[in-house]
């Protein structure tokens, strides 16, 4: 199979056409409830089905969250399959957000699941977490490469719990979290006009000055909406990399379905947010 352009650049295009906003697919049973659908596979379905429509022809990134489809077995993923072909085939671009993370030998098979062409839950890219050590993604990393696919590093997550592990100091050396940053530098060097290997960190986090962001690929930043943080904290937070920041928004929007003109309209207000602040910043 041939290499898809790779995805760094495939993403940046589409930030800069669409706009940078991801949107969640986060089928929670309470929002299932709050849109009057069943907590069952038709009412999954129908979720999933309304949010691709409502918003995949015009953002950057699709973002399903693959717990809430897991949670239906086998029914549920079949969904999924068909919420990533769909939104692929509108023209977004899907992150699988599954988090994966395992000894190098399983990361092979993760891999195989979410980043070979041709797999049935094939997706634009995955996020995955380093907290077995970096090193361990490197199967990810490689078939990433052959596939034009990438990967999201779990550095610095939103959640208030993070920083026990992502800002401890490494003996003689810097926090968990930059280290991570580091390991995704080189491994998007010379990579233009932005590298496929991206990282996680939350727009929540206030000052992160001392973190150096610029790594030559995407940010994904997960937290605008239901977690506190607004359009307005991206520069404040990422800086000069604001650029490179892919903000994503589940329940934000989510929340306002099942009406899909308000579910486009409620994306629209976040992406034109983020686009005011990004120009701003
Ligand atoms: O990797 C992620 O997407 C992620 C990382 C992180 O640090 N924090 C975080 O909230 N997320 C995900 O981003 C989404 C946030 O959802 P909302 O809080 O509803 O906007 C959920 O799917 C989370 O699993």
């Amino acid at each position: 199979m041939t290499a898809l352009e790779p995805f760094g650049a495939r993403l940046r295009r589409a930030m800069d056409e669409r706009g940078p906003l991801s949107v969640g697919i986060d089928p929670h049973a309470s929002l299932l409830a709050e849109w009057g659908l069943n907590d069952d596979v038709a009412g999954l379905e129908r979720f999933s089905r309304t949010v691709v429509e409502a918003v995949a022809g015009r953002v950057a990134v699709l973002k399903p969250q693959s717990a809430f489809f897991e949670r239906f077995g086998a029914r549920g993923l079949a969904v999924l399959e068909k919420a990533v072909e769909e939104a692929r085939a509108a023209g977004a671009l899907v992150v699988m957000d599954a988090k994966r993370g395992d000894i190098g030998s399983t990361m092979a098979a993760y891999a195989e699941a979410f980043l070979h062409q041709g797999a049935p839950l094939f997706s634009d890219a995955l996020t995955v977490s380093p907290y077995l050590g970096y090193g361990s993604l490197k199967p990810a990393v490689d078939l990433a490469r052959e596939s034009g696919a990438g990967l999201f590093v779990l550095a610095l997550t939103s959640n208030p719990e993070g920083g026990e592990v992502q800002h401890a100091v490494r003996p003689g050396d810097r926090t968990v979290g930059a280290t991570m940053l580091a390991h995704l530098a080189a491994e998007n060097a010379g990579q233009e006009p932005l590298g496929s290997f991206g990282a996680v960190v939350g727009a929540t986090l206030g000052d992160l000055s001392s973190y150096d962001l610029d790594m030559g690929g995407p940010l994904l930043a997960p937290g605008i909406g239901a977690q506190g943080a607004t359009p307005a904290d991206l520069p404040r937070v990422f800086g000069k990399a604001v650029h490179n920041v892919v903000p994503n928004v589940s329940r934000g929007v989510l929340r306002h379905g099942p009406d899909i003109v308000a579910l486009r309209d409620a994306a629209e207000r976040f992406a034109e947010e983020i686009r005011a602040a990004v120009a701003a910043g």
